[in-house]
């Protein structure tokens, strides 16, 4: 028997570069947010004449162009100054969830030669870290400019912008003048602030709002051109992906999933070109890929629980009592082997995590004089897309 080729009976993909669609790529242009690079490009003009830049703060949701404004403007400023006879460096390094410390050991490694990278993890403080990254810093010239990004995730960073912002002052930096930028989804991070650093760090302060259809059209146009052969996009394809995300929350990062997504079902399904049906796919398939990240934080219990009432939901017994998701949870716990929680209090406790996190939604009911309160729930997706990425066999 001949061995079948799988790859000649496949037409040719949709992308020319698929990695285009992605995070790490940095665009050359980035459309639809020319306000916000005029407004940051005034608050960083004294870097580009060898000057200290003000502190910024740059807030907004998820996936509206914060980062990839803040690398875009970087680079025109570093050109700038390089352009004025000045030098400006800028250092961008993520938070993640890292303490002051580990993240002031972070840029002292990066700063550091590779033979010198031995920075220790153990047995300094943070004060140490500091004067580590001001000898760093000092070694360099002219500006520096620190990005810090989820500036809000960081462990301790009031003191840490409370230092960083007077080190000139206090002479811990005397080669180099230091500007801060932070970029945070969270608007009430300045108030987080203590009244002393907020004193010291003051900063200007950048909105980025949502994005609506037509932006996200311009930007999926614009990575199309390199993503895609030509002619592969069914004319449909672009504004339908815009529509979506636009309706949802007019986040860019939602838009090019859904486009590359797109692409890849039009591949799968052997086609020259991305349909509009492509699309509802590749949205089903993002949702999916969303709620199992999301999902993969839970407990088992709260799985199971959420299974539960994915269950009383099909059956259209929904929304549920605690009572009655308590026998169901049991029920699921039996099935899968898994030991159930002893308490109706302890699954109570669970629904509320649960509601907090969006999974399901509390509905309060009043009996009236003398009647009492309670609760129910009902899932806030549909319980298909639970079935699926807990992979129950229950549906
Ligand atoms: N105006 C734009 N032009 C081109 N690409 C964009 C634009 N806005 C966002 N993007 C792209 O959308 C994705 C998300 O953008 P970005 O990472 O900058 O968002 P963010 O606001 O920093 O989000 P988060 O807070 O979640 O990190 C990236 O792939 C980015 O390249």
């Amino acid at each position: 028997m001949v061995e079948e080729n799988p790859y000649e009976t496949m037409v040719a993909s949709v992308f020319d570069d698929r990695d285009v669609l992605t995070e790490s790529h940095q665009p050359e242009i980035v459309p639809r947010r020319a306000e916000e690079i005029r407004q940051y490009a005034h608050f960083l003009r004294p870097a580009t004449n060898g000057n200290t830049p003000d502190n910024i703060m740059v807030y907004g949701d998820t996936g509206l162009g914060k980062t990839v404004v803040t690398k875009h403007i970087m680079e025109l400023t570093v050109d700038e100054a390089e352009n004025n006879g000045n030098v400006l460096s800028v250092i961008i390094e993520d938070c993640n969830n890292d303490s002051a410390f580990s993240y002031t050991r972070e840029i002292v490694n990066r700063l550091r030669d590779d033979d010198e990278k031995d920075f220790p993890k153990r047995g300094l403080s943070t004060a140490d870290a500091m004067d580590a990254l001001y000898e760093e810093l000092n070694k360099l010239e002219g500006t520096v400019i620190l990005v810090a990004d989820e500036i809000d995730h960081m462990d301790g960073v009031d003191s840490f912008l409370y230092e960083m912002s007077r080190a000139e002052s206090t002479g811990d930096l005397d080669e180099v003048k230091l500007g801060i930028v932070g970029i945070s989804n969270d608007y009430s991070f300045r108030r987080t602030l203590s009244a002393k650093t907020s004193g010291s760090f003051a900063e200007h302060e950048l909105n980025f709002g949502p994005y609506d259809a037509e932006d996200l059209r311009h930007i999926l146009e614009e990575r199309a051109v390199d993503a895609f052969r030509d002619g592969t996009l069914d004319e449909a394809v672009i504004p339908k992906c815009a529509a979506l995300a636009a309706r949802d929350k007019g986040d860019a990062r939602q838009a090019l999933d859904l486009l590359k997504m797109s692409g890849i079902v039009a591949n799968e399904h052997n086609r020259e070109q991305v349909a509009v049906e492509h699309v509802d796919e590749a949205k089903r398939r993002v949702e999916r890929g969303k709620v199992a990240e999301r999902v993969d934080d839970l407990t088992d219990h709260q799985r199971n629980i959420i299974v539960a009432i994915a269950n009383a939901e099909v059956q259209e017994r929904s929304p549920v009592r605690t009572k009655e998701i308590y026998s169901l949870y049991s029920a699921v716990c039996e099935r899968r082997g898994d030991e159930p929680l002893s308490t109706i209090r302890s699954v109570r406790e669970h629904l509320k995590k649960l509601e907090m996190r969006g999974f399901l939604t509390q509905i309060e009911h009043n009996n009236g004089r003398g009647g009492g309160k309670y609760h129910t729930y009902e899932l806030s997706m549909k319980p298909q897309l639970v079935f699926d990425v807990v992979r129950t066999g229950d549906e």
